[in-house]
């Protein structure tokens, strides 16, 4: 039978009063209950279940195919890597139609870079895998997290990254290696050196920011035999990732630099790491609460890193928490403890000896990672635990020393574009010679002036004023490091002890750089 316009018109306009709508829907729900009767008595409530979670999954619940993996920024206190490859790997994945971005510039990129700033998600597409991954931030620790010290690293930023269960295999063998050796790539290239440092209220977590120290080897004022002497080392270290790895050696050197303040230890290091283009980790021996501190900061440097501790004869005091002090009414108390109690012996605290300290640090850094360096700093060489001086502990013992004349030239090239001979450089090279006087002075007086004349001619007269008073300028007799005796001769950076144990044979061996 046909339907005409007209009958259509006619029933629909029959179904606009209120009782037809009633009637509908009475009709409707006694249909439904008599379904629901007959599905209840015909059909086993096993089978019904099936039925249900069967169409859930196809209809409803599709993420259930779907695996997640979670990969938080530490594992197990440790930094994990795999997190910090997918921070730099992410970005080149970032496209064009995100609605929110972190965006940014440091001093030395010449583009604009752009971050994940949590809960977006981005998709990459691996051998026909569709991945999906999100950033989920943690919040900052709490003020009394802060105060106890007590933040779960474990619990703190991380990436989701989503796919379906069936390439769970080629994830795991293929695409997440493929995550890790892109950010090696990546970060072989970059071109911005970051400095950590660790902030006890920030929850005592390295902290990064843009290395902006800019000394170069080129900058630096140094006797060019010493100078040499260390970019060679710095390239054998770097080509020979195969010779450690067939004597059996960690991939890692140690560098001990002493001398009088002033003499450019600092500006050595930052030299060193424009260099290698090595992150630098400045561990602050004073802001170090307890062991399981230390050791948390010590294996939470990443590779291709130099770790800093500078001036490690002034850090005689290292904050214990767990150490028992003595009060005025010497009773020996715990300082958790909000009265003096008797204390048994054996809960006395072992002494914290800044030996020991550094023989910790030395053998838990040894063990973890790999082409690392680590640099220690001291003003007093003659202070330091034997110990940490013997061979293969610190590959190198690198002095610098006072200005003389070849690093006063240098200064006076860079700093003033002379370049060739000027008339007061002979007078200014003979007081060197009887006034010990440190590059950081020489620089500082050589800066007074854009006028060579002027400024060379300042420092003059700073020498021979130094020389009447008598005295070394801002430098005590017992402040001398040991072997001063050949600093007064010349601008020392002299070598001690180089372990130049490489032969030329072992060099060849090295054909991966
Ligand atoms: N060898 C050098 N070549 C060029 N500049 C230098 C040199 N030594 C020192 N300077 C200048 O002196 C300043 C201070 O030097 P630096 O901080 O590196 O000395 P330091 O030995 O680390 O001192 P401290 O022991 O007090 O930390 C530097 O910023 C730099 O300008």
């Amino acid at each position: 039978m046909r339907t005409s316009p007209q009958h259509f018109n006619s029933s629909f306009s029959s179904f606009r009063s209120a009782s037809s709508w009633f009637e509908l829907y009475a009709a409707f729900s006694t249909f439904m209950m008599l379904l629901r009767t007959a599905i209840n008595e015909l059909i086993p409530i096993q089978v019904r279940s099936f039925i249900i979670s069967k169409f859930r999954a196809h209809f409803l619940d599709r993420s259930s195919n779907k695996v997640s993996l979670h990969i938080n920024e530490y594992w197990d206190m440790d930094r994990n890597e795999l997190y910090y490859a997918a921070k730099e790997y992410l970005p080149t994945k970032i496209i064009h139609d995100f609605k929110v971005l972190k965006v940014g510039k440091l001093e030395k990129q010449n583009h604009f870079a752009t971050a994940l700033d949590g809960g977006q998600k981005v998709k990459d597409i691996f051998e026909d895998i569709k991945l999906t991954w999100t950033y989920r931030k943690s919040s900052p620790p709490s003020a009394s997290q802060q105060q106890k010290n007590s933040v779960n690293l474990d619990e703190k930023n991380m990436f989701v990254l989503t796919f379906d269960e069936k390439h769970r295999e080629k994830v795991m063998e293929s695409y997440l290696p493929h995550v890790l050796s892109a950010y090696k790539t990546i970060k072989s290239g970059k071109k911005v050196l970051k400095i950590h440092t660790k902030w006890p209220d920030r929850g005592n977590i390295w902290q990064a920011s843009e290395l902006k120290h800019p000394a170069t080897f080129e900058t630096l004022a140094m006797e060019p035999e010493l100078k040499k002497a260390i970019i060679d080392d710095l390239d054998r270290f770097l080509r020979r990732k195969e010779f450690y790895k067939k004597v059996g050696k960690a991939w890692k050197r140690g560098y001990l630099l002493y001398g009088p303040p002033g003499t450019g230890k600092s500006t050595l290091i930052a030299a060193i790491a424009n260099y290698l283009k090595f992150d630098i980790y400045d561990l602050e021996l004073s802001s170090v609460y307890s062991n399981s501190d230390l050791m948390r900061a010590v294996r939470n440097t990443s590779n291709r890193s130099i770790l800093v501790i500078e001036d490690i004869d002034c850090n005689k005091e290292v904050h214990d928490r767990s150490k028992v002090e003595l009060d005025d009414s010497k009773k020996l108390y715990h300082p958790a403890m909000p009265m003096p109690v008797p204390m048994h012996p054996d809960q006395f605290p072992k002494k914290f000896t800044l030996s020991g300290l550094l023989n910790y640090i030395d053998g838990l850094w040894s063990t973890c990672g790999e082409e690392r360096f680590i640099i220690f700093t001291t003003n007093h060489i003659d202070r330091l635990d034997p110990a940490l001086l013997r061979p293969g502990r610190m590959d190198m013992h690198i002095h610098l020393s006072f200005c003389k004349g070849h690093a006063f030239r240098f200064l006076a090239s860079n700093y003033l574009d002379i370049h060739g001979h000027h008339p007061l450089f002979e007078e200014i090279e003979s007081l060197m010679e009887e006034i010990e006087v440190t590059p950081a002075t020489v620089a500082e007086e050589l800066m007074r002036s854009e006028d060579p004349d002027v400024a060379l001619q300042g420092l003059c007269n700073l020498l021979k004023r130094k020389k009447i008073e008598g005295g070394d300028i801002y430098i005590k007799e017992e402040e001398k490091a040991p072997g001063s005796q050949d600093t007064i001769n010349n601008f020392t950076p002299h070598v001690q002890g180089i372990q130049q144990s490489f032969t030329q044979e072992e060099d060849d061996f090295s054909s991966d750089g």
